[in-house]
């Protein structure tokens, strides 16, 4: 909301406050925040700043925004007109979003190019929003599939939730720590935020969208779309669900236009049908809310939505890597290795590798023109490609990673490109259960193969399979060691004391179905694990920052049926045998000696 409105929000009396006021965040923000001076203070220097700014690009002696994006190779499409959105980036500190699908447990390269452009935006002052697709992933985005999308179960789709919640997580952490290198020091105006369309589209009403936006939407506009025709025309056809999935974007889009000030949306060039719906709808409501003081000051050119799409990311051939494809480039390194994630860059090719540099790297360009003159002096030493290599897993893997994939491929490749060393090679680290693969193999490694391999023996260890009993009977400290957390149930227990170690969600309450909450577990008896179970079957545990562990808890003869075991298992089995032959007096009694 418009700093203009959000004031004028704070000085209207309690009784005139709408739901819709609530509902967009006015009010929460006002409660939550307290207006101090120096709030006050640092916004209207951020304001000046921004002026100062504007008045430099407008002067030529900076470069916009969208110039930098341009120059880097970011902007395939802009929907709202070029010019316009340079000028607002210019004048307006505006707030854009990336939106993705939870329909996979994890992220994948593609997914990255529309992240990095919002991660230059946050760099250069602008507010960022990633949106976690919690309610749009149950419909599935039709958008460039001739076929609907498998139906997903409910504890997958919450398991991918969490598990792209705490990836999108740690790589916000990891820019600020990346572009902090580059001279990219975090500034108090910087903000980002991660999202989750549950929030809101779990409590829409049909009725409401029907009233406020249904008279707006023009079926043959929304027959003409690419992907509706083709669909219709080559494909399986379409459900109605699907035909609505544009509409439950817009919707989000409408809502954080109005809740968080966000004017801007990008995404990967198959977004292009589904941004130019949100603007429609946003333009639509802009003129026709029904609640005029939320429609106040949005009508002028610097309230106008924008979008821009980034390129794809094909393979040779020119196939999307994607999910769908299935050729993703997983960023979960339980599904890809960070030594075969690197390997994937030091393989791209020379007509590719300038490109990857300016894209998914925050050097420089000059630096970037220097790199590649001394790369081509001797391109066999692939000198570009294991910089980008080095980039990328430092920037999804964390620095150490980053090193440690860069010493075994260098290894590797002792004494040039030609040598290779097949004892490195040997000793090298695959992802988790699979066999090594021959030199040969590894060579000509296809992009499929980098698909995850998620299956009962090699199970990525953020998933773990846990016997309800032992759930149901034990408390913090031994769900932390069964999970294979900690090492013993006493370093569990200090763990815990210290409140170091976290469960997902709030006591009796599925408090993810929104956003992922954390609660600092307690060794208090009203505060059980039993609390936190998610559907049923999923205990989710989170020790430190990042080490999270999402436990599917089966019925135990299922558990020992599939050939489970977990760490402690066999002593509870036994102490609770113990404690059930203690209750019938069965071995206690002097009279029947064991
Ligand atoms: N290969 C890619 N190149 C560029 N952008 C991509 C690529 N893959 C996905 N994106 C973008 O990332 C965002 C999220 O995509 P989404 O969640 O649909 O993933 P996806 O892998 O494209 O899924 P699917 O293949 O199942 O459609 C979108 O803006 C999408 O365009
Ligand atoms: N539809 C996008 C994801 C998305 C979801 C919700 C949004 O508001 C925006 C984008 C995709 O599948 O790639």
């Amino acid at each position: 909301m418009a700093a203009a409105s959000f004031f004028k929000h704070l000085a209207r009396p309690q009784a005139y406050i709408c739901k819709d006021c609530i509902r967009y965040g006015a009010i929460a923000r006002q409660a939550r925040r307290a207006i101090s001076d120096g709030w006050l203070r640092k916004t209207a220097e951020a304001e000046i700043a921004w002026k100062e700014q504007s008045k430099l690009i407008g002067a030529g002696e900076k470069q916009s925004t969208l110039a930098v994006l341009e120059e880097r190779g970011f902007i395939k499409d802009i929907a709202g007109g070029r010019d316009e959105l340079d000028n607002l980036m210019t004048n307006k500190r505006i707030g854009a979003y990336v939106g993705v699908d939870p329909t996979a447990p994890s992220l994948h390269v593609g997914h990255l190019l529309p992240l990095m452009a919002l991660f230059w935006m946050y760099l250069h002052g602008f507010g960022c929003t990633t949106l976690l697709g919690g309610a749009t992933a149950k419909v599935g985005d039709p958008s460039g599939r001739l076929s609907a999308r498998d139906a997903q179960k409910a504890d997958s789709q919450k398991m991918n939730m969490i598990a792209m919640h705490v990836q999108l997580k740690k790589l916000w952490s990891n820019v600020d720590a990346l572009a902090g290198r580059f001279g990219y020091q975090k500034e108090w105006a910087w903000k980002r935020a991660l999202l989750n369309n549950n929030a809101w589209l779990n409590k829409l009403g049909i009725t409401e969208v029907l009233r406020d936006l249904g008279p707006g939407l023009r079926l043959g506009t929304m027959l003409a779309k690419d992907t509706v025709k083709t669909r219709l025309e080559k494909g399986d056809g379409m459900s109605f669900a699907e035909f609505c999935y544009p509409l439950l974007q817009s919707w989000d889009w409408w809502h954080m236009y109005q809740a968080n000030g966000i004017q801007l949306q990008i995404g990967g060039s198959d977004q292009y049908g589904n941004i130019c719906a949100g603007m429609d709808a946003i333009n639509y409501m802009r003129k026709t809310y029904h609640a005029p003081h939320l429609r106040e000051g949005l009508d002028g050119p610097l309230m106008a939505p924008f979008g821009f799409t980034t390129p794809l990311l094909t393979t040779s051939s020119g196939e999307k890597f994607g999910k769908s494809a299935g050729n993703a480039i997983w960023l979960d390194p339980e599904m890809l290795s960070s030594f075969d994630l690197y390997g994937f860059f030091v393989k791209s090719s020379d007509d590719d590798i300038e490109r990857y540099l300016k894209l998914f790297t925050f050097i420089p360009l000059p630096q970037i023109k220097l790199v590649m003159t001394h790369h081509m002096t001797q391109p066999e030493q692939r000198h570009a490609q294991h910089l980008v290599a080095k980039e990328f897993v430092s920037l999804v893997h964390g620095v150490p990673a980053a090193e440690k994939a860069e010493k075994e491929h260098k290894a590797l490749f002792a004494g040039g490109s030609k040598t290779l060393n097949l004892d490195a090679l040997r000793n090298a680290p695959r992802n988790p259960g699979k066999a090594s693969p021959s030199p040969q193999e590894d060579m000509s490694m296809s992009l499929n193969k980098f698909a995850p391999q998620v299956n009962a023996q090699n199970a990525p260890q953020k998933y773990t399979s846990l016997p309800k009993s032992l759930v149901m009977g034990s408390a913090f400290p031994q769900i932390l060691y069964s999970a294979g957390l900690v090492s013993s149930r006493s370093e569990g227990h200090r763990l815990v004391s210290a409140q170091g170690a976290y469960v997902a969600g709030q006591p009796d309450g599925d408090s993810i179905g929104n956003s992922l909450n954390w609660s600092a577990m307690k060794h208090f008896e009203t505060d059980k694990p039993q609390k936190y179970i998610l559907d049923g079957n999923l205990l989710v545990v989170r020790v430190g920052k990042w080490n999270i562990r999402m436990c599917h808890i089966l019925e135990d003869d299922d558990f020992e049926a599939q050939g489970l075991t977990c760490p402690g298992w066999e002593e509870f089995k036994e102490r609770e045998k113990a404690k059930a032959d203690a209750a019938t007096g069965v071995g206690s009694s002097p009279l029947f000696p064991m």
